[in-house]
């Protein structure tokens, strides 16, 4: 029988193919099926928009492992390309974040992200964030990489430690990480190139930048970000902000004016919507299995 790649396998491949590879934010199974037809090779599923998407919640670790365990397995349904996962801070201690890697392997992810923060973590980009020590994290790390049945799933570890604690201190942080079985790094809120130039000179990992709008990191370009070393670049809610900013403009022009007419130019159309979900090979299936000749005869 042909060998089917594993989900963790076609993530490290994506990775050789693309550099930076980019990784695109999919809020639910159809965000996926749109980044797809737009050509990425590798997928995303924001913590944060779980929450606020799913939930109508902060991103405030609020949100649990099974909430996006169900979302991972929805967009599997939907889509082959790799997805890798926020794990937010894991879920709980060593035991549930153990069960948080069998879930996801077992909901099909490619990977997922780890990070320091301590459980009542914030967003990354927001002030005031509190970190566990290092050796916690290591910890975390070698829960996550002991539970792993499956050898290519990615466990990347995310330092929240720059705008914390400074340059020094989250390259030591990283390199604990990497040690203790960390198979990349994701970076967050750097504030510069030269910050991820520095870091990726001291750390024997790819390394992820998150070019998420209105934080502290600059949108950089992929050449940029290659020019500096960087191996994949996360949009982890572009699509999802654009499609907020598009359905309020929609809610508000109905409400208002009493027809959506003067905003259908915002709308996806039908024939749109219909074609990315595959819709006809559905329509041609039914007709070709239940046609009314060959029917039951009601
Ligand atoms: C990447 C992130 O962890 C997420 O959940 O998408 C967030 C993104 C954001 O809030 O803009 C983070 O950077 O903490
Ligand atoms: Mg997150």
């Amino acid at each position: 029988m042909a060998h089917r790649s594993m989900p963790g396998e076609l993530l490290r491949e994506a990775l050789q193919q693309e550099k930076p590879l980019q990784v695109a934010g999919v809020i639910h199974a159809y965000a996926a099926m749109l980044a797809q037809e737009a050509g990425f090779r590798a997928l995303y599923l924001s913590g944060a928009g779980v929450a606020n998407a799913s939930f109508g919640l902060p991103d405030l670790g609020i949100t649990t492992q099974n909430d996006v365990v169900e979302e991972v397995r929805r967009i599997g349904g939907a889509v082959q390309l790799p997805l890798l996962v926020d794990a937010d801070t894991g879920f709980g201690a060593a035991f549930n974040i153990a069960r948080t890697v069998r879930e996801l392997i077992r909901a099909g992810a490619a990977g997922m992200h780890i990070e320091d923060q301590i459980a009542m973590k914030r967003c990354g980009h927001r002030p005031n964030k509190e970190l566990v020590g290092k050796s916690e994290m290591v910890d975390r790390i070698k829960s996550s990489v002991d539970a792993r049945y499956e050898e290519s799933f990615v466990i990347m570890a995310r330092t929240d430690a720059l705008a914390e604690e400074g340059m020094e201190a989250t390259i030591e942080r990283a390199q604990a990480y990497v040690e203790a079985g960390a198979d990349m790094i994701f970076l967050e809120a750097a504030a510069s190139l030269e910050q991820y130039r520095t870091f990726i000179a001291e750390v024997d990992a790819p390394v992820l930048a998150n070019m998420t709008e209105f934080g502290r990191t600059p949108l950089f370009t992929t050449s940029e970000l290659a020019e500096a070393g960087i191996r994949l670049a996360l949009y982890p809610l572009s699509a999802f902000r654009a499609m907020n900013a598009a359905a309020l403009q929609v809610y508000l022009a109905i409400r208002k004016e009493g027809t959506q007419a003067s905003v259908l130019n915002l709308m996806q159309t039908r024939e749109q919507l219909y074609r990315i979900l595959g819709y006809y090979e559905y329509e041609n299936k039914l007709d070709q299995l239940f046609s009314s000749d060959g029917g039951s005869g009601d």
